[in-house]
């Protein structure tokens, strides 16, 4: 049989396989994982110190054809820098250095292109790229004094030392117009920064509490199954004991008091459970009246002796909700993941092992 060829979705994958690559560059490796803080700054910093070098690299060869040596090797010098920081970015992906590297280079060449005139005295034409970079990498406070004192360089040099304004033949208003102008881009920065930056800050919040709720459950308020199967998958530990316990006959409370009730005990059962666990332990709800409870390292003995402790914590405890008093009795199933037994594998024999329990007469825990 001849295998299924889809053009579209050849064609897709082969997009995907480009993009990866090319981001795979700019990510400096981190193609894996969440769009997290740090990937996000390695990869503008990447991006900011890439553009830099293409730029300043074929600018610094027509500087040195201009006969301006010493701007076009400091050009080329910084395009060379910024390669390099590539190179250290995706070696420690200390992205403050890198940002470092980028934005006092960035400060000094403009400096110097104020002082000089750069080609045919243009040089300033490109400080309107300074305040954006400066904002992203040192954020509002640091980046606005660092604009500060870098428009208090540049009113120096302009104003007050021999720069190239003097003998261009531009008109004395330039000067003036140029600190203006540059002052509104640091403003119109600043407050895109601050935009920005809050809306991260929102974003962060709320995918907190999505995430909260994904991983609880609404009614107990212990984790739900998925909160508690990522937890486990994310476990360090060497081996973690899983109670499995359920609720004898809970469909009588159900039937004899009403759902509400039934729900109260479910919740007080929740808080029975976590307020009887170790430090380090985890409960959740696993399914409508099942409880799963994980605790890591120790040993078989401990997690039997826990769920023990709690199987009669329960049993002698009066549920007691809108005037009905009644008692509630839980049979356990335990087993043990470890590197022998997956957690799916820990599982289904916590399972079997409450199946067993329930069929040797319920209220009771089974670990065979
Ligand atoms: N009030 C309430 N009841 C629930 C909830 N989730 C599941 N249940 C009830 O839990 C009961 C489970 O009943 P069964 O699976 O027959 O088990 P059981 O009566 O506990 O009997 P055994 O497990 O065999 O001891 C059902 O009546 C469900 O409606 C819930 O969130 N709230």
């Amino acid at each position: 049989m001849t295998k299924d060829f889809h053009p579209i979705k050849e064609k897709k994958h082969k997009s995907d396989k480009t993009k990866s690559a090319w981001l795979t560059f700019f990510y400096v490796g981190e193609t894996s994982g969440e769009f997290s803080e740090e990937t996000r700054r390695v990869f503008i910093i990447n991006l900011f110190a890439t553009v830099g070098a293409l730029f300043t690299f074929p600018l610094g060869i027509s500087s040195l054809y201009e006969g301006k040596v010493a701007l076009g090797l400091f050009l080329i010098f910084i395009a060379f820098l910024y390669l390099m920081n590539h190179v250290y970015l995706r070696y420690t992906h200390n992205y403050t250095v890198s940002g470092n590297l980028v934005i006092y280079p960035l400060y000094i060449l403009m400096v110097f292109l104020i002082y000089t005139g750069g080609i045919h005295g243009t040089g300033h034409v490109w400080i309107y790229c300074v305040p954006a970079v400066a904002l992203f990498l040192h954020g509002m406070k640091r980046g606005l004094i660092e604009l500060g004192v870098f428009t208090f360089i540049l009113v120096m040099v302009m104003f007050f030392m021999d720069s190239h304004f003097d003998g261009a033949g531009y008109h004395s208003t330039l000067k003036s117009r140029i600190i203006f102008s540059f002052l509104v881009v640091v403003f119109l920065s600043a407050i895109y920064e601050y935009s920005m930056s809050r809306f991260n800050r929102d974003l962060k919040e709320t995918s907190a509490k999505l995430e909260l709720v994904a991983y609880t459950d609404a009614l107990t308020e212990l984790l739900n199954r998925r909160g508690m199967i990522q937890r486990l998958e994310d476990t360090k530990a060497s081996s973690c004991h899983l109670l499995l316990a359920d609720v004898d006959f809970f469909k009588r409370i159900n039937d004899e008091y009403g759902h509400d009730v039934g729900d109260y005990a479910l919740s007080t059962l929740g808080h029975l459970i976590q307020t009887a666990l170790p430090e380090d332990g985890l409960a959740a709800r696993w399914g409508g009246e099942e409880f799963l409870i994980a605790v890591c390292d120790g040993t078989e003995l401990d997690a039997f002796a826990l769920a023990e402790s709690i199987r009669q914590k329960v049993e002698g405890y009066e549920f007691n909700h809108l005037d009905q008093k009644f008692h509630m009795t839980l049979s356990f199933g335990v087993s043990t993941m470890d590197e022998r037994t997956s957690l799916r594998e820990s599982i289904t024999l916590a399972d079997n092992r409450l199946y067993n329990a329930k069929h040797s007469g319920r209220n009771q825990t089974r670990r065979d």
